[in-house]
């Protein structure tokens, strides 16, 4: 069977520690290394229980594992973070997946306005954005694959089918977000201290988050027709999940049938997404890589109304990663990513 060498660089955080979870489970994965700069040395069970007895390498610092010999290595990095490391693996002959949003945006001026300086811009063009569902054969040539941000996975997927259509009018779309906290990494922080979050449900960076451009600007590339976009998020006091509910005025009005017929055909052969018949809940996809859509027609409003769900450390992040890995290297696109959801 064909085995794929693989460095996990950030291992000491969430994502990093879902990357490891699911492919210790896949059948070509092999886990050569794992990193962390803050506990290097340190058993990686130490920092995450649950794994005790299950993988037994120590974390080593990134300036170690650069030249440790792979195919392919997950950066689950802050942006500012991964754009400092991802040359030097790719001048090394690797295959990077970058989950941070460094590579995300096909536009440096952009990037600069919502993230920072970018230090290697020149990698921004060879980059495939990381939506298997809409950018399959860009996935398959790329040695650069920006994975998606979690709440654009969900937005995306619940409102590319309408866009590609070009059933939308020329105005603002509206995005309305959900998450758990693990959206906001392994550091505690104010907002998710449990006396802050228990009990409680809010909206955060109103004038403007990260994943608004992300969310245009990937849409934008399925349909010349200009469209805006306005995306709100708000935190949860769960722990994984999120929830998008989306907003779309069609030129036309649609027959809810007929919608959700054509969401179906959109999606004909895709594993991971899954039309529901009621409104989806983020517990249905609690730890796997499915996104549950909910397409739906407001007759009274002419007002297209979508709902979408997915497990932000999976579909959102690792989960999507390993897709990409298995695209990226002729695997079955499922493999390792057979995980049923926890139920209840
Ligand atoms: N959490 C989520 O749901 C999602 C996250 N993402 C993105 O994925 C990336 C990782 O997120 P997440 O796992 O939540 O983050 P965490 O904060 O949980 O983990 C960050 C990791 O980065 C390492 N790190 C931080 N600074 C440095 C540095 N200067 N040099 C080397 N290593 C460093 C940390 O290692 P150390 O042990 O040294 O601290 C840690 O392993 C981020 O870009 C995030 O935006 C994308 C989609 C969803
Ligand atoms: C709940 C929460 O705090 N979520 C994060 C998004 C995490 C993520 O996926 O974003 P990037 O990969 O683009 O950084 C936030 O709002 O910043």
């Amino acid at each position: 069977m064909k085995k794929i060498k693989i460095g996990i660089v950030g291992a000491s955080g969430y994502t990093g520690s879902e990357l490891v979870r699911i492919l210790l489970n896949h059948p070509n994965a092999v886990i050569e290394y794992i990193t962390s700069e803050s506990s290097a040395g340190k058993p990686f069970a130490d920092l995450h229980g649950a794994f005790r007895g299950l993988m037994e390498l120590p974390l080593v610092k990134v300036e170690e594992a650069l030249d440790m010999e792979v195919d392919v290595v997950f950066l689950a990095l802050p942006h500012s973070v991964s754009m400092n490391f991802a040359p030097k693996f790719l001048e090394r002959g690797r295959v990077v997946i970058d989950l941070s949003g460094d590579y995300r945006l096909d536009d440096v001026a952009l990037y600069e306005k919502w993230y920072q300086k970018h230090v290697s811009p020149e990698f921004i063009e060879k980059a495939a954005y990381g939506l298997p569902e809409l950018f399959k054969e860009d996935i398959r040539k790329a040695d650069l694959i920006a994975n998606p941000g979690c709440y654009p996975t969900s937005a995306i997927l619940a409102l590319a089918p309408i866009i590609a259509s070009g059933n939308y009018v020329e105005s603002t779309i509206i995005v309305d977000s959900k998450s758990g906290t693990t959206g906001a990494g392994i550091k505690p922080g104010g907002s998710t201290h449990f006396p802050s979050l228990y009990g409680n449900f809010f909206a955060y960076k109103v004038d403007g988050h990260r994943h608004q451009p992300e969310i245009h600007n990937i849409l934008s590339k399925l349909n010349s027709k200009p469209f805006s976009v306005r995306f709100t998020p708000h935190l949860l006091p769960i722990d994984r999940g999120i929830l998008s509910t989306t907003y779309v005025k069609p030129s036309q009005k649609i027959d809810l049938n007929d919608l959700r017929a054509f969401f179906s055909n959109f999606y004909a052969g895709q594993p991971f997404v899954r039309l529901t018949s009621s409104p989806p809940q983020v517990k249905n996809v609690k730890g796997s890589n499915f996104a549950d859509i909910f397409p739906f027609y407001d007759e009274e409003n002419d007002l297209i109304v979508i709902l979408s769900v997915i497990d932000n450390l999976v579909k959102g992040a690792a989960g999507q990663a390993v897709h990409n890995m298995n695209i990226r290297f002729d695997l079955d696109e499922k493999a390792g990513l057979n995980l049923a959801p926890l139920n209840p």
